[in-house]
């Protein structure tokens, strides 16, 4: 499992840790291991040209020490100073290896071959300062390799978001413990590739961690497996209401998501049977009310559902129950607080914005904050899609899981069905929501990069590539 922390966290776990070493010991190893990754993207150190864009603290100092490294090792290295100071030991450090600093930034930056982001780190406020932005753009345009010190400069570490603009990495190289903003969108996209450099945190860091990201093995030890005397009643039973004389499509989307998601028998019930049958014969089918359609383990509420009734009956049931799409209009708080079994919601962007009563764009751009804020409102599990995949628990001390598997090709109508019919499977199989909402995300973004493999796919692609993804985790 992947784990990410808050800067306070890092900053408390760096303190522990430097009180027992000789000072500039974490630098030393931050900067050798910067200087190592960069070795490794240029190829060749000697006579290669290596930029530094250095900030005035800590994250400078770490860009000229590693400048430092690779000046001993042959590289023309020239700093590009841009606080009112620099790290002393550092720029002192280059200047010994042969560094220089910059007489005219612009022409060094345009013949660079690698550029050392060392603006800001973890210590970074409110964006990009004005006088940075020329200098980052020179270094984007020049066609150079931009690896960003510890983070790209202008992110928010804590909580991804960006303010204005920021360094665009191809890669990034991050000390001791990732950052929650190197695993989120929209920061995530700025950070390219990511290295994180062990400076000998991991036992001083917290737990919980901030994220976690879980890993195949992580999700294989949370798949149901059915035992030598299961039956499909014992396996659990996931009932759908979903779909519409108007979609009947999300119907058959999301039960084609429940027959891959563990679940023993799955019961469709609403007006879309026909639709359902057509497709999926073994599906269990009634007209609804869901609460004369027999007994099942959880409901999956809502894709493609229009004004078709049941939402009462469900989410007054004593079981959990996923509510999706339009069983998240007008859903109401008080009733999913007061619920005796969990909820987990599972809201797009402009979803999850109508519920908070702000705007998509809003919620794009703090999606970590948006997504504890709901789990907290409704008392609720809370799975916000999008191209960072969020699940928020509504306990605030446990960790949100941040998807790591997924491709933009998943963008495409219907995928979200699907999703909803596999997580309310493994829901009904007994996973808690938090293990259900985070594994059907994992296998969802599988199955859908298995599916593209490069090309557009259609929703029921995703569906018929699920139990690929599911025996790829397995194995
Ligand atoms: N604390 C430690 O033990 C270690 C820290 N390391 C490095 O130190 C960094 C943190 O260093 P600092 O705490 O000095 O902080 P930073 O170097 O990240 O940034 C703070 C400095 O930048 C200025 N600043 C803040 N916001 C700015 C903005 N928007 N534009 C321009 N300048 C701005 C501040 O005035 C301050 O001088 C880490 O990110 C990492 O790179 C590593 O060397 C590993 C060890
Ligand atoms: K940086």
């Amino acid at each position: 499992m992947r784990t990410a922390y808050r800067v306070e966290s890092v900053r408390a776990a760096e303190a522990a840790l430097m009180a027992g070493l000789p000072e500039g010991t974490l630098m030393r190893r931050a900067a050798a291991g910067l200087a190592g990754a960069c070795a490794g993207l240029l190829g060749r150190v000697y006579g290669s040209r290596v930029v530094l864009l250095v900030g005035s603290g800590a994250n400078g100092g770490d860009a000229l020490y590693a400048g430092a490294g690779l000046a001993r090792r042959g590289a023309g290295v020239t700093a590009v100073l841009l606080g009112a100071r620099a790290h002393e030991g550092g720029l002192a450090a280059l200047l010994a290896a042969g560094g220089r600093v910059a007489d005219d930034p612009f022409a060094v930056l345009a013949r660079a071959d690698l550029v050392l982001d060392g603006i800001t780190g973890i210590g970074g406020r409110g964006g990009l300062r004005p006088e940075a932005v020329p200098l980052v753009r020179a270094a984007r345009g020049s066609g150079a390799v931009v690896v960003a010190v510890d983070l790209p400069s202008g992110v928010d570490a804590d909580t991804g978001a960006v303010d204005g603009e920021a360094v665009r990495a191809d890669a990034t190289v991050t000390f001791g413990a990732y950052k929650p903003g190197l695993l989120v969108d929209p920061a995530r996209e700025y950070a390219g590739a990511v290295r994180l450099v062990d400076i000998g945190l991991a036992d001083l860091l917290p737990s919980p961690p901030e994220l976690e990201a879980l890993h195949h093995a992580d999700v294989a030890g949370l798949l149901p497996v059915p035992a030598a005397e299961s039956d499909k009643y014992r396996r659990g039973v996931v009932g759908v209401v979903a779909g519409s004389a108007r979609y009947p499509g999300a119907a058959v989307l999301a039960v084609a998501g429940a027959l891959r998601g563990g679940a023993g028998a799955v019961r469709y019930v609403g007006p879309a049977g026909a639709a359902v049958l057509a497709r999926y014969p073994e599906t269990l089918v009634h007209a609804g009310p869901p609460a004369d359609a027999g007994r099942v383990q959880a409901w999956v509420l809502g894709p493609g559902l229009g004004d078709t009734p049941g939402a009462d009956d469900v989410l007054g049931s004593d079981v959990p129950v996923l509510v999706d799409a339009d069983g998240l209009r007008a859903l109401d708080m008080a009733a999913v607080r007061a619920r005796p079994a969990p909820t987990l919601l599972t809201p797009h962007a402009g979803e999850a914005a109508a519920l908070l009563g702000t705007d998509r764009a809003d919620v794009e751009a703090r999606r970590l904050e948006a997504v504890r804020e709901l789990a907290a409102r409704y008392g609720a599990t809370v799975l916000l899609k999008g191209s960072t995949t969020l699940v928020a628990d509504p306990d605030p001390g446990v960790p949100v899981r941040v998807n790591p598997t997924g491709t933009p090709w998943l963008a495409t109508a219907g995928s979200g069905d699907v999703l909803s019919g596999l997580a309310g499977s493994l829901l009904a199989t007994g996973l808690a929501p938090r293990d259900a909402a985070s594994a059907a995300a994992y296998l969802h973004g599988l199955a859908a990069r298995r599916a593209a493999a490069g090309a557009p796919v259609a929703a029921h692609d995703v569906a018929d590539a699920l139990p690929g993804a599911w025996r790829d985790v397995a194995a």
